[in-house]
């Protein structure tokens, strides 16, 4: 099929729901080089979002493979009949999506070839599409709708009281544009944690909530990374240094953005914690908003834009979040991806949380990995955990290093070791930890995760 879509076609303007809408160069003005059928039906469904997949293919079809001369067919059909919405019921109900799809209903595995394009947004909406060419999967309507809006209810209460994170970039001190918290579900945890070298002060205790919604969370996680390792990865196994342990949230940061115009800048979460290849279950709540998602490239010379910067260097995928749906970020997120919440031009505002969006990043921060065990700096702080992302030759290799550095104010002191990890993430001095055989008798017999840290 693939050999008539290699014919030219004319071009097109640009569907504003499928293009990113920031200024720059058009999709439509690049030269003509053909775009798969997965592409072409991306833009079909763009401009057509009430179509199914297979009207779509069959005008793509029947047109020869111009996107432009499909679109006017569909535009004039009267068989193409639009697929019913049905009736939500509830606030944030997610209805199908299937006619959103651009994967063909029968396709599983990972997508072979990459839908983005240098500098584009492709935007994604249905479950299938999000875990075929993205690393992450997703789950629509989670919660019991009364109790995703309790939660929501009770998290509107504790954020006025939020703070932005504040760092240093580039020897200035900057800002996060949104606000957020850390939750623990103990308090011996509270004041052990460094994050960017200072101890996390505002450390809350797991509210009522998030706990009630965290055993859900962790089923629904461990079901997912599964399917995962069955499904796409090679071999039907899991990744080198991935845990091999059932994946038990025993933590949470808690993202506020407040109004279109709050968002995180790309970035990938830090693994000290967590450990190499780690899993997030991330409940949002609220106002729906773009999850964007890049892969990270190593470094190539021809890939670099004139700041020097690799950005946008092979196009982004937006997720789009709405209220009360859990993505996993996979195994393969943190250290071969960056992921962001983008900044709206307009919201659609919630009936609850008026401009707000919550979101819960539940986490499982390893024993092993207590700041009680992980080396120190010469300035006396526990190292941050880093991948080797960019350097072609050390790419994938982890290392322990200062943070201090981005301390305003502070200079740190380049600590540098290469970090080592068995085949399931432990550290070299895992074996000396004290631990109970499995975390999940643990949380059974009522006890909970601080008593790991006792000793
Ligand atoms: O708000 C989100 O969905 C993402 C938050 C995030 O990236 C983080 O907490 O690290
Ligand atoms: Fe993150």
């Amino acid at each position: 099929m693939d050999a008539f879509i290699s014919r030219k076609r004319r071009r097109l303007s640009p569907p504003s729901a499928l293009v990113d809408p920031r200024p720059g160069p058009s999709l439509f003005e690049a030269p003509a080089e053909e775009e798969s059928t997965d592409f072409k039906l991306a833009l079909l469904a763009s401009l057509h979002p009430n179509l199914n997949h297979e009207a779509l293919l069959e005008a793509l079809l029947a047109s020869q493979g111009s996107v432009e001369d499909a679109s006017e067919t569909l535009n004039h059909s009267r068989t193409a009949s639009p697929r019913k919405r049905p009736m939500t019921t509830a606030v944030g109900y997610q209805s199908s999506l299937s006619s959103f799809r651009i994967t063909p209903p029968q396709s599983t595995g990972l997508a072979k070839r990459p839908l983005t394009k240098k500098g584009k947004t492709l935007f994604l909406y249905s479950p299938e599409d999000i875990e075929r060419h993205t690393p992450c999967s997703i789950i629509h309507n989670f919660l019991p709708a009364e109790q995703a809006d309790e939660l929501l209810l009770e998290l509107l209460e504790e954020s006025p009281s939020y703070q932005k994170l504040e760092f240093k970039l580039f020897e200035k001190v900057v800002k996060s544009p949104h606000t957020f918290c850390f939750y623990v579900d103990n308090w011996e945890e509270k004041t052990e944690y460094i994050y960017d070298g200072r101890k996390v002060e505002d450390v809350r205790l797991t509210t009522p909530g998030m706990r009630k919604a965290s055993r859900p969370v962790e089923e629904a996680v461990n079901q997912e990374i599964q399917r995962r390792v069955r499904d796409f990865y090679p071999s039907g196994k899991k990744l080198k240094n991935q845990s091999a342990d059932r994946w038990t949230p025993n933590t949470a940061f808690v993202n506020c953005y407040d109004g279109p115009h709050e968002s995180v800048g790309y970035h990938s979460d830090q693994l000290t914690y967590l450990g190499p290849r780690a899993v997030i279950g991330s409940l949002s709540l609220g106002v729906a908003r773009e999850f964007r998602v890049r892969k990270i490239y190593a470094e190539d010379g021809e890939l670099r834009k004139d700041d020097g910067s690799l950005a946008d260097a092979q196009g982004q995928i937006s997720i789009h979040l709405p209220h009360n749906s859990l993505l996993v970020m996979h195994a393969e997120m943190q250290e071969e991806w960056k992921h962001s919440i983008a900044p709206a031009h307009a919201i659609d505002p919630h009936p609850l949380a008026k401009n707000k969006r919550l979101n819960i990043t539940y986490r499982c921060y390893k024993e092993d990995l207590h700041p009680q065990y992980t080396p120190k700096c010469k300035c006396g702080v526990p190292c941050v955990l880093r991948c080797v992302t960019r350097k072609k030759e050390t790419r994938g290799k982890y290392m322990w290093m200062c943070h201090t550095n981005y301390i305003p104010g502070q200079d740190g002191c380049s600590f540098f070791q290469w970090a080592e990890f068995d085949d399931d993430g432990r550290p070299p001095w895992w074996s000396n930890t004290s631990r109970l055989d499995s975390s999940t008798e643990e949380r059974d017999g009522g006890e909970n995760e601080s008593s790991k840290h006792n000793t």
